[in-house]
């Protein structure tokens, strides 16, 4: 297979032999590229595809790598062949997979059912209620925290006495009832044979570290690549030390300025150490942007220099000059919008597809404004980013029936399925359940007797709970329809817009059918959440033309012809919840830093001196916001500075001198003397 598309350095890492190898890649540098070309250069070179593993930060991503795969192995249906025989898919998808295969050697359920983050929340938050945890004039940490310091103390590998100290002290006192809380945690998801995401990785970890099931795992796989390196966490660098404990066969690749998840416990060290743990690896570090334009790469570099700790490396571009980014003011986040929207027509005007623009920003609420706008004007966006699909009240109730189906010991699914018939509260729903759980299937339920408020419906319910966990029962979009029949009064008495809520449902329904059986459907969904409706109903159609707006988080690893990125105000990004710890403002400018770097050849970043509290301008009340500290006056060097209205501008921003607290003081001097 030729590698002559690429340069040389990405030849030499694509070419690599069986070395530990990392790959450190800039933005923009072709790290795709390069890890699409040496997995086609592994399956020319005669290893067979599903001897190779790769692994990517989401389901999305592994399908386009293994596109470019078939591409470069000439497409056809010999490209498409090998590259659908490769593994593909993020770290918890390859475990739930080698789980079910190899799982019984650890005694392990293969029909185990999955808990993602709510679920375990749920869960957690019952135990510590039967258990009597929150009792005492302490206050007890909440489910979200508890859920919190269980999952990091299990990725980062830490002792929960030492995670308390260092991230969670207001906690430390309650650190015997947390333990207990945790264990009792983990007997009851042994009983209900479910795993939450956390366990997948740790149940992983058991296997391979199995004498007899050890070698048999590591032994399916002659090569394991693994793109975004830095944002793994402890446990995932050790997971891949043990499917390669020489290092053999291994490439993993990052870029240490985009390491942006630490929050889910990812610590960018794994990049920065890989050369200590693996003697003798092999680095290769790209440079060359293919991306930017150099005038953008001016200011990008200027803005990741700032960062206390990385691998130095001064991004360069072959391309012609460019325009310089522009940072504007605006008064305030009506003329943010207006200019994006100005700058987003003209440049649509100018041939350039509302697609290959986007709009970018810290958190989800920062585009509720400019959302609103858009819809006005009728121009078409999507958004990605924010809530999920899945965090919906009326998907989780469907996805709930599903699970409790394929799984009738998972309580967390069966409470929340039986409280949405009226009548039915937690304890009711505990005392249904348990003979259940006991049983392993619904027949205890056709002599139950349930509150006189649910009787009307429960006949229905165990007839379809007994038909649809049958093991040949209907196919998948039959039964998601059945379940949807028998919601859909549930749904309407319970929440608003049931209307909307119950298209949604068929969504799910259609796109039930590309799944081979409900427990793939279950776990695919679970673990790599589709972002909306849209996004479930399958790759928008090449006409389709719409504004991308996307959180930073969500714009990762994507490019496009000019970006936007709105708010860029201290309090916003740096985001005001992360302001702690040198390492979190480090992580919020490695944040900026992947949003400025998505650009190809238009960069705009705006910064609004007045923003009001939300409800957008509802209550009016406003804050005069300062520009982010990641572009001091030295950074700002390579922007053009303007002014979105100059003369507006002048006359509102006077009195940003004046407000806040010299305006009271003002206040309080006048008050004085009347
Ligand atoms: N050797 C090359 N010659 C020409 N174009 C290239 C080459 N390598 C990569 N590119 C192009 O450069 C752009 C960036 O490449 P790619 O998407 O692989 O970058 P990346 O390193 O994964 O980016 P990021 O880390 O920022 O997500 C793409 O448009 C790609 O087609």
């Amino acid at each position: 297979m030729k590698l002559d598309a690429l340069d040389d350095r990405q030849r030499e890492a694509a070419a690599h032999g069986d070395e530990p190898l990392l790959i450190v890649a800039g933005a923009g540098t072709g790290k795709t590229t390069t890890l699409a070309h040496r997995v086609a250069h592994l399956i020319d070179r005669g290893v067979r595809p599903e001897r190779i593993l790769l692994v990517t930060f989401a389901r999305r991503a592994a399908a386009e790598l293994l596109r470019r795969v078939d591409g470069l192995l000439n497409g056809g249906a010999r490209g498409r062949a090998a590259s659908g025989r490769v593994w593909g898919g993020t770290f918890h998808a390859v475990a739930t997979r080698l789980l079910r295969l190899h799982g019984e050697h650890i005694g392990l359920h293969p029909g185990f059912t999955i808990h993602d983050r709510a679920d375990s929340e749920d869960l957690l938050d019952v135990l510590r209620a039967e258990l009597d945890l929150a009792r005492g004039d302490r206050r007890f940490p909440r489910k979200a925290t508890c859920a919190d310091i269980y999952s990091r103390c299990v990725n980062a590998r830490e002792p929960l006495g030492t995670l308390l100290d260092r991230g969670f002290p207001w906690c430390k006192e309650h650190e015997d009832g947390l333990k207990l809380l945790f264990r009792t945690y983990t007997d009851r998801k042994a009983e209900q044979n479910v795993l939450d995401f956390d366990d997948l990785l740790v149940f992983l970890d058991g296997l391979l570290a199995d004498p007899a099931a050890g070698p048999i795992v590591r032994g399916r796989f002659d090569a394991v690549l693994v793109d975004e390196y830095q944002d793994t966490n402890a446990l995932q660098a050790d997971l891949l030390e043990r499917l390669r404990p020489s290092g053999r066969g291994l490439t993993v690749v990052g870029d240490d300025a985009q390491a942006i998840y630490s929050f889910r416990a990812a610590t960018v060290r794994n990049i920065l150490d890989f050369p200590l743990r693996y003697p003798g690896a092999r680095s290769v570090v790209l440079t060359q942007s293919f991306r930017s334009t150099p005038t953008l790469l001016e200011a990008t570099n200027r803005v990741i220099a700032q960062a206390r700790e990385r691998h130095a490396k001064e991004l360069w571009s072959a391309r012609p000059g460019g325009e310089r980014p522009e940072l504007v003011t605006c008064r305030d986040e009506e003329q943010q919008s207006e200019l994006v929207i100005e700058r987003v027509l003209a440049r649509r005007e100018q041939g350039m597809d509302l697609r290959r623009q986007a709009v970018l920003f810290r958190a989800s609420h920062h585009s509720a404004q400019l959302e609103i706008e858009l819809g006005r004007r009728g121009i078409p966006f999507r958004k990605y980013g924010g809530l999920r699909f899945l965090e919906a009240a009326h998907v989780r109730d469907l996805l709930a029936f599903l699970r409790l189906l394929e799984n009738p010991r998972d309580l967390v699914a069966g409470t929340r399925v039986l409280s949405l018939l009226p009548g039915i509260g937690p304890h009711i729903a505990r005392a249904l359940l348990d003979p259940v759980v006991a049983h392993g299937g619904f027949a205890p339920w056709r002599a139950a007797r349930p509150p006189a408020a649910a009787a009307p419906r429960w006949p229905a319910l165990v007839a379809m709970c007994e038909e649809l966990s049958a093991p040949h029962g209907p196919a998948l979009p039959v039964q998601v329809h059945r379940v949807r029949d028998f919601y859909a009064p549930l749904c309407e008495a319970r929440y608003d817009h049931a209307d909307a809520r119950l298209r949604d449902l068929e969504q799910l329904e259609h796109a039930a059918a590309a799944f081979t059986d409900r427990s793939t459907m279950l776990a695919e969904l679970t673990l790599d959440p589709p972002q909306s409706t849209q996004e479930l109903a399958g790759p928008p159609s090449l006409d389709d033309d719409y504004l991308v707006l996307s959180t930073i988080h969500s714009a990762k690893g994507l490019e496009f012809d000019a970006t936007y990125v709105i708010h860029a105000a201290d309090g916003n990004i740096p985001s005001d919840l992360a302001t702690g710890r040198p390492e979190e403002i480090d992580e919020e400018l490695r944040l900026f830093y992947v949003a400025l770097s998505r650009a190809r050849d238009h960069l705009t970043v705006l910064f609004p001196l007045r923003w009001y509290d939300r409800p957008a301008g509802v209550g009016g009340k406003h804050s005069y916001a300062q520009l982010t500290r990641f572009l001091p006056p030295a950074v700002r060097a390579a922007f053009d500075e303007r002014a979105a209205a100059p003369e507006a501008l002048r006359a509102e921003a006077l009195p940003t001198v004046e407000s806040g607290v010299s305006a009271e003081i003002r206040k309080r001097m006048h008050d004085l003397w009347s």
